[in-house]
């Protein structure tokens, strides 16, 4: 018997992943996707084979579901939430996997109120059935009344997590992060070694930390200084080779997420009166090299 159904929107790196793995340890998995019948009946997960359920391009209404995953990206999340509540499954939890900065709040004027989000620490990489995995620290979950029934459903499902009981700092710092260094990659076609090997990237990159730092903590008190998290982001990256999330994404001409990253910070800061002029000239070298993809 299947211990639970699940449906998981957006059949790309991330929701490939989590519905291949969910599938093998026995539950029911509903899989929507543009794309997914380029996967076909198995994934191959690090050159490891998975059986895939099956999948279709609609979500089939009056279906009741325990947990539901958005696995789009953040650009798609809105539209695709609006669809969900006109499609209206019913799901105990709603999972949100972006990352970005953004207020489930926000989103509690649709029909279900029942949002949690994870923020996600490894990296994935689909391309047709074959899904490249590289290990960071794995899947990060707040503490929240869902955490507990999430945290078994990943431990069945052989998913690596840790629990934080502040994820709103967590997803500050990997917001700062993902702003530090992933518009680089992009731009410069580098893996992180080899972007911190480059003293002018490096000094750009430091000073764009420290903008996108200064413009959030006018927002959020954040609970380390700028100092610590450029070090702390340095120590952690510096000797990765990993082309970043967007790297890939400019690659394969997919939009990036960066008007959510660079972008936000750029208007954040706006707002609150700090000049972010390290940014703007980031996103301005990005948009010369990929006109249509910020
Ligand atoms: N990949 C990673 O390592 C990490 C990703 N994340 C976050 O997770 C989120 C997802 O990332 P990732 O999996 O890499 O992104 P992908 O672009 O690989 O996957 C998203 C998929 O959702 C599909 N999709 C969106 N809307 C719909 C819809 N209405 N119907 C059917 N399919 C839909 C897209 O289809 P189409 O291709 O047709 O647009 C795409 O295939 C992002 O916000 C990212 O920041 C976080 C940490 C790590
Ligand atoms: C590079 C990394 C690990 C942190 O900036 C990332 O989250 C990404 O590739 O998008």
């Amino acid at each position: 018997m299947k211990k639970g159904k699940i449906l998981i929107l957006g059949a790309g790196s991330i929701g490939s992943y989590l519905a291949a793995k969910f599938f093998r340890a026995n539950y029911h998995v509903d899989v929507i996707g543009r794309k997914a019948d380029r996967i076909g009946e198995h994934l191959l997960i690090n050159s490891k084979r998975y059986d895939f359920p099956p999948t279709s391009k609609e979500i089939s209404t009056q279906s009741t579901y325990d947990f539901v995953f958005l696995t789009c990206k953040i650009y798609d999340l809105k539209k695709n939430l609006i669809n969900l509540s006109k499609t209206s499954p019913k799901s105990k939890i709603i999972i949100l996997l972006q990352n970005c900065l953004f207020d489930i709040s926000e989103f509690e004027h649709t029909y279900q109120k029942n949002f949690t989000s994870v923020l996600v620490y490894d990296g994935f990489n689909l391309s047709n059935n074959k899904l490249k995995h590289t290990k960071g620290s794995g899947f990060l979950v707040g503490n929240d009344k869902y955490s507990e029934s999430l945290l078994q459903l990943f431990k069945d499902s052989l998913i690596e997590t840790k629990t934080t009981s502040n994820i709103v700092q967590h997803r500050v710092e990997k917001t700062i992060f993902n702003c530090t260094t992933n518009i680089f990659s992009a731009t410069y076609s580098r893996t992180l070694r080899e972007l911190f090997a480059d003293d002018k990237i490096t000094k750009h990159m430091k000073n764009v930390l420290y903008e996108s730092y200064e413009v959030l903590s006018k927002e959020i008190e954040i609970n380390q200084d700028k100092q610590d998290m450029w070090k702390k982001l340095t120590q952690q990256a510096k000797n990765l080779d990993h082309y970043t999330s967007t790297y890939q994404d400019a690659r394969e001409n997919k939009v990036t997420e960066l008007s959510y990253l660079n972008g936000f910070i750029i208007k954040l800061g706006r707002k609150v009166g700090v000049a972010t002029p390290y940014t703007i000239e980031a996103v301005n070298n990005f948009k010369s090299k990929y006109p249509n993809l910020y």
